[in-house]
């Protein structure tokens, strides 16, 4: 079958070698300007849609290889593309679950495939999902898994996903093109520690126990394949409300590039489509980007996780800056006597150059990440301890301390004994500046439409209309106050509908934009009724003090000028 791309030219020749060769010879040419001269032909086959008019276009820049670039100005929230999976399977670590649907097993030794012998649900799954692709290819074999097969350091599912990959060769070539059409970094991950835990997991696992037929470097392409491109979804069992962790390949998802600070945000549908939107305004000519790594992690640990497992050398604008755009995000305080400046790294795309720096923080972080998870998360007293003991070592905007904001945010109007209506004055005020703190920090780091704003705005609503609501119950609020709060309130859910509209009713998320809905509808109606209530149900509006040397007499606005800028 041959392709064709939206410009018209044949794209099978591109899918069938890009990816084995190393990265930026994938068979397409560059212009000076470092752009491929055949923009488009490398649009994975089975998703190209014909009839569809995109809003960007896949071309080659350096050094980022194939990207998405947008061709029009983007707004916020604008829909760019709905992509669906090549493939999903377990990821590396996973308990005993089907290979069918995916849910969770008691044990190892229930129902198992009357094929191949791996468990599964029952008799209805046997042909169900991915699982018919390993299944002939364990049953054609003669392999049947044993536990003894796998050590603590090789999980069993590890190899499952690899293999599967390899079934679409015969069993769905179209989805094998594109797969294979993908980065694998080989090159780079060759004598990695990486390559070398594929290679007993993975490679030998396939070829010495299940006697697989298969080359061994396509097998490290394929692992390679999906170290670099795979995306962690949500499993959601039909009818159910369990969720599990699985992985998937979403081929237009992963051609975009990885920036520390991104325009797109990508919801799992209930079927495991993708609709990615704009989060931010996208100008005509940028790219459209991802983050592969954690947001609220500082400049050091993002670049070495890119680098260990995406096998690139971030140099975006957050990573080039020691300041994080003045977030000051990984930033520690001067401890000298009456200093309190911030200590940064000087040269964050080579931390090694900066003396002791990192070293210090490695040892830094690791002792906070212990101490943060000896106090899990479900003790709010132990997370105040540790940002006490903390908040003078640290940046105020370190995103340690953001981090146990984020918790405690959520913590306090969740937690059993900490439940909204018993939080006092002081935790509700707590609960409110820990979620402002956050987003200030996520409208630099994580602008735009992104689920931790919905979540966060919608944690900050409740103790904000709470408080508002007790005051006016006290009769200890003017009118004007209370309606300010009540819109305030209002705001916040009204963003938190606009984050999380997207996300599926079946989602965490999504029940929080349900609830986030009704609340508003409730909150809208007590605001037109408060408009009405008569002046005795609030305290009257204080009056504003006079500078105490004005008389009233002496009210010109002349005489108040004056004597405001004497004072
Ligand atoms: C998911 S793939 C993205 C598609 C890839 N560019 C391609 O041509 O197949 C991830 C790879 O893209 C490249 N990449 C993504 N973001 C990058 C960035 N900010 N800087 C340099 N390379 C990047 C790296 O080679 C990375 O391993």
């Amino acid at each position: 079958m041959t392709v064709k791309t939206q410009d018209g030219t044949s794209c099978e020749k591109e899918l069938q070698h890009a990816g084995r060769g190393p990265q930026n010879t994938n068979g397409l040419k560059h212009n000076r300007k470092g752009y491929s001269t055949r923009e488009g032909s490398k649009v994975p086959p089975h998703v190209i849609d014909k009839k569809e008019k995109r809003k960007w276009k896949i071309e080659y820049v350096e050094p980022y290889g194939r990207c998405t670039i947008a061709t029009q100005d983007i707004k916020e929230g604008e829909v760019l593309f709905v992509d669906h999976p090549v493939v999903t399977g377990p990821k590396q670590t996973s308990d005993v679950m089907c290979l069918a649907c995916y849910r969770r097993l008691e044990s190892w030794d229930g129902y198992q495939c009357s094929k191949c012998r791996w468990p599964l649900c029952g008799p209805e799954c046997e042909g169900r999902g991915y699982h018919p692709l390993e299944c002939n290819a364990f049953a054609a074999s003669g392999y049947k898994p044993n536990q003894k097969d796998f050590s603590e350091a090789q999980y069993m599912y590890e190899a499952m996903l690899p293999l599967r990959c390899y079934c679409l060769t015969k069993m769905e070539p179209d989805k094998w093109k594109t797969l294979i059409a993908m980065e694998s970094h080989n090159d780079l991950r060759r004598g990695t520690e990486l390559w070398e835990r594929e290679q007993t997991n993975v490679v030998d696992y396939l070829l010495k126990k299940v006697k697989l037929g298969v080359d061994e470097e396509l097998l490290h392409t394929i692992t390679g394949i999906l170290d670099v491109n795979c995306h962690e979804v949500r499993s959601n069992l039909p009818g159910t409300q369990d969720q599990y962790l699985v992985r998937g390949i979403y081929p237009l998802c992963a051609m975009m590039s990885h920036f520390c600070v991104n325009n797109t945000h990508h919801t799992l549908m209930d079927d495991m489509t993708m609709v990615v939107i704009a989060s931010t305004p996208i100008k005509k000519g940028e790219q459209l980007t991802a983050t592969y790594t954690h947001v609220l992690s500082a400049t050091t640990e993002r670049r070495k996780h890119l680098k260990y497992g995406k096998f690139f050398d971030c140099a975006c604008d957050r990573c080039k800056d020691p300041t994080e755009l003045n977030m000051y995000f990984g930033a520690l305080r001067c401890s000298q006597p009456g200093c309190g400046g911030n200590i940064l790294c000087t040269d964050p795309l080579a931390p090694a150059n900066d003396g002791i720096w990192e070293s210090t923080v490695e040892r830094l972080n690791k002792l906070v990440y212990m101490e943060l998870r000896q106090a899990g998360e479900d003790d709010p007293v132990k997370l105040e301890t540790i940002f006490k003991k903390y908040q003078y070592v640290f940046h105020p905007q370190h995103f340690h301390l953001v981090g146990i904001k984020h918790s405690l945010s959520q913590m306090y109007g969740r937690l059993p004994g900490y439940i909204l209506t018993d939080l006092s004055d002081a935790q509700l005020l707590r609960k409110v500046t820990c979620c402002k703190d956050l987003l200030q920090v996520l409208d630099v780091l994580d602008p735009g439409i992104t689920r931790l704003r919905g979540l966060t705005v919608y944690e900050l609503h409740a103790p904000i209309l709470l408080q508002a609501n007790r005051a006016f119950q006290n009769t200890a609020i003017t009118k004007r106050e209370f309606l300010e709060q009540l819109h305030e309130a209002e705001g916040y859910l009204l963003k938190t509908v606009y984050c999380l509209k997207h996300e599926p009713l079946s989602s965490f998320e999504g029940e929080i934009c349900k609830i986030a809905r009704n609340s508003l509808q409730e909150l809208q109606k007590w605001i037109q009724k408060v408009e009405t209530l008569p002046d005795s149900h609030f305290i009257p509006e204080k009056q504003e003090a006079l500078p105490s040397q004005l008389s009233e007499e002496d009210l010109t606005l002349e005489t108040l000028l004056k004597k405001l800028e004497e004072q």
